[in-house]
């Protein structure tokens, strides 16, 4: 070869190195998206074969749970009376950490009557947060928060899983699924029917009497609707009163102490045109386990198996009570019941930990009975029954799912997955 020659077999490399340098370039950037929809999918196909494989004792009642039914049933139990003030001294000395009230405690069935029935002393509205919501005032000075029905409990809501706007009922359905679950970390939450006109208007200050419109029809019968004051709330948008004016809402009660708001990890982007890191990097939880404690991973993952059965795709921030999780704001539940949202489930098995008390825990309330004991213990609730058959489906149908996603972790993982802390 003359020199001439390998001068341009050497510009002709180059140039073929250049071309496909950049063409691999591109691939790997390609094959980075592509992989990370593959591991999705992937994750899916895996969830969904262990979901045709799973072992018997998923599907069918554990007999621990009978001795867990008696006790829950017992402590729930909606029970009379004698003192409000020594109630809500009791319940506002249970929190500790995040555990807002006792395992068992014979005063639990009373304080629930308590939210029940005191009488409304005063109400205002409650600026916090985009969502109406009143601040109420019981006997002796008690605080609640108080969420009205916007919908009836067979309305589906389509759309993206934050969509809508609260649902009541669920507040309650979360409190009992979190007494169950033991993950008890929720305010006490019970329904009630309220009074617009006499226990609402009447006792409430003037900036709450300007958000309730009043009208007249011609036979002179009146109608009240309330409209708030909140981010989201405006004239057109109101609750109104039945022919007696009564409306369905929630008595939250109110968790005393210090509560922080974080931002979620796994918080949505909100944006249907924009997707969140977490939503395509099946591998996210690795730099999470480096810079978070371990105690609040195992937190949030317990907080997703929980939204994750109720259904709440709304968690964009999360609050802490000395330093640990509470469950806040579980109103965004209930949407759709014939869909899933299984990324909700991201931090479970993004990161393949899990308390083991919570895997326990899930274990007792296999084979149809997380609902119906839910079903149980809510019977004397003013707005029993919480949720339509369908949704209980959906809950059970979840439960299965995540019992596919602890086993897929446990293939991976081993039993070093389940942590004690
Ligand atoms: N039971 C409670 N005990 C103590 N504080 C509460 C309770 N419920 C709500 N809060 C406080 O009020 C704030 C707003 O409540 P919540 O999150 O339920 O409203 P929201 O309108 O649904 O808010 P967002 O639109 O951000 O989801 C909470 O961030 C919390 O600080
Ligand atoms: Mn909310």
């Amino acid at each position: 070869m003359n020199k001439r020659t390998v001068i341009i077999v050497g510009i002709v490399a180059t140039l073929l190195g250049l071309v496909l340098g950049a063409n691999f370039y591109f691939m790997y950037y390609l094959n980075i998206e592509e992989s990370q929809l593959a591991s999705v999918r992937a994750l899916e196909n895996m969830i969904r074969h262990k979901m045709r494989h799973l072992k018997p004792a998923y599907l069918n009642r554990n007999p621990r749970f009978f001795m867990f039914r008696n006790k829950l049933l017992k402590n729930y139990k909606f029970a009379t009376y004698e003192n409000a003030s020594v109630l809500w001294d009791i319940a506002n000395w249970w929190p500790h950490e995040n555990e807002i009230y006792p395992l068992y405690d014979s005063s639990m069935g009373q304080l629930l009557e308590t939210l029940r029935r005191e009488p409304i002393t005063r109400v205002n509205n409650l600026a916090k947060g985009t969502q109406l919501k009143l601040l109420m005032r019981l006997s002796h000075k008690q605080k609640v928060i108080f969420k009205p029905q916007w919908y009836p409990r067979d309305e589906v809501i389509e759309g993206a899983v934050y969509s809508g706007k609260d649902r009541h009922a669920a507040e309650v359905y979360a409190f009992y699924l979190g007494a169950v679950l033991d993950l008890r970390w929720t305010p006490i939450v019970v329904g009630r029917v309220v009074n617009l006109k006499r226990e609402i208007y009447a006792n409430g200050d003037e900036e709450l009497q300007n958000t309730i419109k009043i009208e007249t029809d011609e036979d002179g019968n009146e109608k009240y609707c309330l409209y708030g004051k909140c981010h989201y709330c405006n004239e057109e948008e109101t609750v109104c009163g039945d022919r007696r004016h009564n409306i369905e809402g929630v008595m939250i009660y109110i968790v005393p102490g210090t509560l922080a708001k974080r931002r979620s990890p796994w918080q949505r982007t909100y944006k249907d045109e924009r997707r969140a890191v977490w939503e395509d990097d099946m591998s996210y939880c690795k730099s999470l386990k480096n810079k978070m404690e371990t105690m609040r991973l195992l937190d949030l993952i317990d907080v997703a198996i929980f939204d994750y059965l109720l259904q709440n795709g709304d968690r964009h921030h999360y609050e802490t009570r000395e330093e640990r999780v509470v469950l806040i704001d579980n109103g965004k539940s209930f949407g759709n019941p014939n869909k899933d949202h299984l990324d909700i489930l991201a931090p479970l098995y993004q990161c393949c930990l899990l308390r083991k008390s919570t895997w326990d825990r899930l274990q007792v309330f296999s084979g149809g009975v997380l609902t119906e004991i839910i079903d149980r213990l809510s019977k004397s609730d003013a707005l029993y029954p919480l949720i339509t058959d369908k949704h209980k489906r959906g809950v059970e149908r979840r439960l299965l799912v995540i019992y596919a996603v602890v086993e897929y972790c446990m293939d991976k993982e081993g039993d070093k997955m389940l942590k004690t802390l």
